[in-house]
């Protein structure tokens, strides 16, 4: 496939609400989405890296950069580009994998298009929905937090993932756990705490929680091995896990018994794949992260998510949970699953209008 160029474009998408995380509140996503040009077909890339660097060392501003001075020109130079050869043009760059993830993801679904294949069918779903979990973030009462909560449990979703930092952690699982009973529970600290902290993650325990995700700094693997061993809850690395090598060590040192995969975080849908495949090999679950991510973005995730070994509720939202109005037809929650599309590629596009009106730049990089 020759590729005529790429066009990067700039859209700003308001949240519904403020969303607290350890690390920030977010109330406007600005990303970047990636539109692959060939003669065959179209496709989409959506960059999951935030304004600023304080999820990973990547932001969106970087991402455009590096795109546009070496990312985009190797892959523009392919006579015959094909979606499994893109990892390994752009390996010589080392790092930035959500913006290659957001190149691979486009050129991948261009290719899908032409040849009339679906992305769950070539990533191997084995479903053709999935049950979705949400993601709840840091609140300013336990009060407020049960009625969002009740609210998400209302609208049909069959896992809760609770932000939690130092001083909201113990009292807010608590009081979710005792109003909602056996509810499927977990954590995001998002690598809030340190070794020290141990004791108090060590009273979690006592709440039957699925996992607790990344407690421990993003190159803290030999401390969450060590913390792993003082608690019951199995940890799940997320920051940590940048490539199928990070999971291969992560297993290795006893760090993670359970890996939430976020293709944009590993460099894309094709090395998301090969995590699931060395996870399953070793008997550990993953679920789908998510990063507030558009339908585009969506739609591939809970295409990965159809993956036998994606066994725990992934973030994959309505888009409801974050958007008043998606850039593509919204994904909608059918008694807690999300229908994971059948159609070519990722099965849904923008709708031109929104995505105009949602648009704050465009650049075009290419013949
Ligand atoms: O449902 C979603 O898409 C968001 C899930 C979520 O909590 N993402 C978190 C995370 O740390 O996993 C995040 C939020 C904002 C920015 C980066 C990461």
């Amino acid at each position: 496939m020759k590729l005529t160029g790429f066009e990067l474009r700039r859209v700003s998408m308001p949240l519904v609400a403020p969303f607290r995380t350890s690390f920030g509140v977010e109330t406007e996503r600005d990303i970047l989405v990636a539109r692959a040009v060939t003669p065959e077909a179209e496709g989409w890339g959506e960059c999951v890296a935030m304004r600023e660097p304080l999820y990973s060392p990547e932001y969106v501003d970087g991402a455009v950069d590096v795109i546009r001075r070496f990312l985009a020109p190797p892959l523009l130079d392919a006579a015959d580009l094909h979606p499994q050869a893109v990892a390994g043009r752009l390996e010589p760059v080392k790092g930035h994998q959500m913006a290659k993830a957001a190149l691979e993801m486009a050129v991948l679904d261009a290719w899908l298009r032409a040849r009339g294949e679906s992305f769950g069918t070539h990533l191997g779903a084995v479903h053709d929905r999935v049950p979705a979990g949400v993601s709840v973030g840091i609140m300013d009462t336990v009060e407020q937090l049960l009625d969002v909560v009740e609210g998400y449990l209302d609208e049909g979703y069959l896992r809760i993932k609770l932000k939690i930092r130092p001083g909201w952690d113990v009292a807010p699982v608590r009081a979710v756990r005792e109003r909602f009973g056996d509810v499927l529970l977990q954590v995001d600290a998002n690598a809030a705490y340190t070794l020290a902290d141990a004791r108090t993650l060590a009273r979690l325990d006592g709440f039957d929680l699925l996992l607790i995700e990344q407690p421990l700094g993003e190159d803290d693997l030999r401390q969450h091995a060590e913390l792993a061993s003082l608690l019951r809850t199995p940890v799940c690395l997320d920051e940590s896990i940048i490539s199928a090598k990070a999971a291969a060590d992560a297993i290795a040192l006893g760090a993670a018994r359970v890996i939430n995969i976020k293709p944009g975080r590993v460099g894309g849908y094709l090395e998301a794949r090969r995590i699931h495949d060395l996870c399953r090999a070793h008997g550990v679950s993953v679920w789908c992260g998510g990063m507030l991510e558009t339908g585009l973005g969506r739609a591939a995730n809970v295409a990965l998510a159809a993956l036998p070994g994606f066994v725990l509720p992934g973030d994959t939202s309505a888009s409801g949970r974050y958007y008043d109005e998606d850039i593509t037809p919204p994904f909608v929650l059918e008694n807690g699953y999300v229908r994971v599309p059948d159609g070519p590629g990722l099965g849904v596009e923008p709708i031109p209008d929104v995505l105009r009106e949602r648009t704050t730049a465009t650049e075009w990089l290419g013949s």
